[in-house]
């Protein structure tokens, strides 16, 4: 990844800093066999979408965060917290201390394959960064990130993006115009590592579907303006595992289809469900049939591709 060096303010003389990060979704994910680290090899193509976490750090002289929004008090407010670990990190780099008092405003489900908890973490190294003045490019706060998780880089980065490795190498790559999702979130989470686990098994019994292969079909759809044609090639391996551990979700996908989607496809590990929609009018139809059919726990609409984590204020 290239990216130029930006300017930064000085937040130092403010005392704090808002970042806004969005959500991820992957428009095609080839997963390919277990490695000997534990890790698998991917060929994704990440898109950042309209759904947004923000954090808010401030000068302190401890480390301290807290969590409002969606799903927070099921979080972990110590080390287990990626935003924790992120201004842990950034401390190790730059030599600083690691001080700051955080706060986290959720907005994207927790565990649904929507990456929130990256975001989040990728949301404070540049939050960090700035209220700290350390001045770090965009390219040395994802090699950071890598260290912390597989798709936190993407998140610093945004748009649309190839992910190649254990999908922490990210190179954007060009997307012709606005693609409009409608996002079905289930109730509960999903396991990333038990939906990885479930693929291997999968395939070990050979009931497996065939691999989503090259992500190049995906790729020339994304440069070309019709989403009938992006929809032809949207593609998730670990989709049969998501729905093998979670079997509800064939129902909500087909429902999806049934209102109208022109595809419907598991986000990530899941278990949250995308729609592609014909444009921002269908996406709204869309989501309030689905609502209807009561096959989420909520609804969300939301537009791709969407800038990484941002300082807002
Ligand atoms: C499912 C995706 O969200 C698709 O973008 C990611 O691959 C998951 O990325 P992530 O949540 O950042 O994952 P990490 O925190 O790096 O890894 C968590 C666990 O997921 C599994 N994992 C993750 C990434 C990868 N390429 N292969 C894996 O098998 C491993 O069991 C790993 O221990
Ligand atoms: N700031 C955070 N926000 C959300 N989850 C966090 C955070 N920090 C740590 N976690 C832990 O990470 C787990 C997964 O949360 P997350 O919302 O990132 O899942 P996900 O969207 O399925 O991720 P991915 O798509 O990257 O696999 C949660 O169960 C939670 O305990």
């Amino acid at each position: 990844m290239s990216l130029a060096y930006e300017e930064k303010p000085d937040f130092m003389a403010s005392g704090s800093v808002r970042v806004r990060v969005p959500a991820k979704i992957n428009l095609h994910l080839g997963v390919g066999p277990l490695r000997a680290d534990g890790y698998h090899d991917l060929a994704t193509v990440y898109q950042a979408i309209s759904l947004y976490d923000d954090v808010h750090a401030h000068r302190s002289d401890t480390l301290a965060l807290t969590i409002d929004g969606e799903g927070a008090g099921s979080l972990p407010l110590d080390d287990d917290n990626l935003a924790v670990r992120a201004v842990k990190a950034l401390a190790a780099h730059t030599g600083l201390p690691a001080h700051a008092r955080l706060h986290i405003t959720k907005n994207i489900p927790v565990a649904g394959g929507l990456a929130g908890g990256s975001a989040d973490c990728a949301a404070t190294l540049v939050a960090c960064d700035a209220l700290w003045g350390t001045g770090l490019s965009r390219d040395e706060l994802a090699t950071i990130a890598a260290t912390l998780g597989s798709d936190i880089p993407f998140l610093v980065l945004g748009g649309t993006a190839l992910g190649t490795g254990r999908g922490e190498q990210v190179n954007p790559v060009l997307a012709a115009g606005t693609w409009h999702w409608v996002v079905g979130v289930a109730a509960g989470g999903l396991s990333t590592p038990a939906v990885y686990r479930e693929i291997d098994r999968l395939r070990e019994l050979g009931t497996a579907p065939d691999p989503a292969g090259s992500p190049d079909p995906l790729l020339a759809a994304l440069r070309q303006p019709d989403p009938e044609v992006l929809a032809a090639v949207l593609a998730n391996d670990l989709q049969a595992a998501a729905v093998s551990l979670r079997p509800q979700l064939r129902t909500t996908l087909h429902a999806g289809i049934d209102e109208g989607a022109l595809a419907a496809l598991v986000s990530g590990s899941g278990p949250t469900c995308l729609f592609l929609a014909r444009d921002a009018e269908h996406a709204n139809t869309l989501a309030a049939s689905l609502a209807g059919r009561g096959v989420c726990r909520t609804v969300r609409t939301a537009h791709g591709p969407v800038s990484g984590a941002r300082v807002t204020a």
